[in-house]
């Protein structure tokens, strides 16, 4: 079963946008989960643009599903803030500092040794970790060699071809699911995934265990509202071929 984690990134943007506290972060996280979010991510950025560092003890006090960090362990301030918090997971994502959103998975093969360390630091905290990497054979199998409990599927090419040629858009990752699957590695998946484009990826990816999605989940509720559309998410995640 495909569980689905809401990012809420977005909604601290809209926060920080007039130095206030509306909306507010926490109510945001109670009210997924009380309209049927089976997790909340965040993704705190070094800048700080969206989530702050204090959103995290502030989320980590409320959430009652799974809870999981986002983001670039290059900075020992984030694997304190992480290893502070004891999340349920942590998603390592090399994302550039200045990158507008994150734009590439790891190469699990030259950064093996700094992978390895820190998925046993976090392994022994008792968090679950997850690495974010392209459909790219070798890098699912370098992922493998961490030590890494699972993997995040970066899904941004598959959303960008999907509206041209979705056969051919996926193609590359079920490849990439079945030898995760192969490999004893747990499958989450996670950008620019959409009410259109979910569907279709659930469907034809064996094993998925989790979608973490914000952007367009936050764009669709401006029209659908909170709840209606938390319960839309949760009907492509859970919906039969
Ligand atoms: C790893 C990933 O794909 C998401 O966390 C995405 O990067 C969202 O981050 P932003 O909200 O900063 O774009
Ligand atoms: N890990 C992906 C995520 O949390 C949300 O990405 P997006 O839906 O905001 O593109």
């Amino acid at each position: 079963m495909t569980k689905l984690s809401v990012n809420i990134n977005k909604i601290a943007t809209l926060r920080n946008s007039r130095g206030g506290d509306n909306p507010n972060v926490v109510k945001v996280a109670i009210d997924c989960e009380r309209f049927g979010a089976e997790g909340i991510t965040v993704h705190p950025r070094p800048d700080e643009r969206h989530i702050r560092y204090q959103d995290v003890y502030d989320l980590k006090e409320i959430v009652t599903t799974e809870f999981n960090i986002e983001g670039n362990p290059s900075e020992r301030k984030f694997v304190e803030l992480v290893l502070a918090n004891k999340p349920t997971q942590v998603t390592l994502v090399p994302d550039a500092l200045g990158a507008i959103t994150s734009n590439a998975g790891w190469d699990t093969i030259t950064h093996k040794s700094l992978l390895i360390d820190l998925i046993s630091e976090f392994k022994e905290a008792g968090i679950r970790t997850s690495i974010f990497v392209d459909p790219d054979l070798k890098m699912v199998e370098g992922a493998k060699e961490t030590g890494t409990d699972r993997i995040e599927l970066y899904t941004e090419p598959y959303a960008e071809g999907y509206t041209k040629n979705r056969e051919s858009a996926i193609k590359d990752f079920v490849l990439a699911a079945g030898r995760a699957n192969e490999l004893g590695l747990g499958l989450n998946a996670g950008h620019d995934l959409s009410l259109e484009n979910l569907r279709y990826f659930q469907q034809n990816i064996p094993n998925l265990l989790e979608v973490s999605i914000g952007h367009a989940l936050i764009c669709d509720s401006i029209y659908l509202g909170l709840e209606n559309t938390i319960q839309l998410y949760l009907r492509e995640t859970k919906a039969k071929i």
